[in-house]
């Protein structure tokens, strides 16, 4: 049996006209355009493509988008203030910070000088501490965009059993919050983690975030499990997840693909995150199915 695809495109596209019918609805009723600004230290070259296809994607759903850009020399107190400038901004209601910021820089302090209400990657402390006490969060877009097609895929998934490779705290460890808040029973496995492959097996649920290309093997995988494939890796043979796609999906009931499955989601969350900041800066009801 071969697994079934998870389109993680064509969801992402879907979830993209549902934004921008309720932007243009917000625009219609209240006047508001909703605002994201996007950061980017550096020209790493990699960076700059997703921060054009993210100020692509802002436009396209009628948001508005800003750029600002800084050398890869610039001191942290300049992006300390530009951050402090945008959070004061009220045209703004998202901030996004590209990382990984230059070593010269403390990513920690960086990333949690964004005003909370204005931090629609979810990596500042106060929103990772909110979805870890089952509080309204800003929560990050990868897991975010994992959680919405499991439950596309799968409905409920409690007493599921779910193995987050991986602890991250961009992917990993928020991932494993959002499954262990649907009542999934949950392990996070890492580097140290012993007999990886025995504990995939008893896996409804693979949700692969390691960076390390093609590293989960078919042979690890529970027939009909789903597996979601986070990594994004650029090899010899062009770009591949984190799962040995050819083999898993012989065994998999069904499997995101990479390219085309999280990291277009990965994106739609991003303007999901922004409408929902947006609509709660002005005390207005959050557009449905956006959040988890
Ligand atoms: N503050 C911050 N927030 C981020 O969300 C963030 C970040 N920094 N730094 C870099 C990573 C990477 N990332 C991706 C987003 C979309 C795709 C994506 O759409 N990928 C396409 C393929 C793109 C291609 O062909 O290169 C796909 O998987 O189909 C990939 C990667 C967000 N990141």
């Amino acid at each position: 049996m071969t697994a079934e695809l998870i389109d993680g495109k064509a969801f992402a596209a879907a979830l993209r006209g549902r934004i921008a019918t309720a932007v243009a609805a917000l625009r219609a009723e209240h006047g508001i355009t909703p605002g994201l600004a996007v950061v980017l230290v550096g020209e790493d070259p990699a960076s700059s493509v997703y921060v054009r296809s993210k100020g692509k994607a802002t436009v396209e759903v009628g948001m508005e988008g800003f750029q600002h850009r800084l050398s890869a020399e610039a001191p942290q107190e300049e992006l300390l203030a530009l951050i402090a400038r945008l959070n004061d901004d009220p045209a703004v209601n998202g901030i996004l910070v590209q990382l990984p910021l230059p070593r010269h820089m403390d990513e920690a302090a960086v990333i949690n000088a964004i005003a909370p209400e204005k931090d629609v990657d979810g990596f500042t402390v106060l929103n990772a501490g909110r979805l870890a006490t089952g509080q309204k969060a800003m929560v990050p877009c990868t897991p975010l965009g994992c959680l919405m097609l499991l439950r596309d895929r799968l409905g409920s998934l409690a007493g599921k059993d779910a193995l987050v490779i991986g602890r991250s705290n961009i992917v990993g460890k928020p991932m494993a919050q959002l499954l262990l808040a649907d009542s999934a029973t949950v392990t996070v496995a890492h580097s140290r983690t012993r007999d990886l492959p025995d504990l995939c097996r008893r896996a409804d649920i693979v949700v692969a975030a390691v960076g390390r290309a093609r590293f989960v093997q078919g042979d690890w995988i529970k027939p009909g499990a789903t597996v979601i494939d986070v990594g994004i890796n650029r090899t010899g043979d062009g770009l591949v997840g984190d799962v040995d796609f050819d083999a898993v999906r012989e065994v998999a009931g069904a499997i995101t693909p990479v390219p085309g499955g999280v990291g277009p989601m990965t994106i739609a969350c991003l303007l999901a995150n922004t409408l929902t900041a947006t609509a709660r800066a002005n005390g207005l009801p959050e557009p449905e199915g956006l959040t988890p």
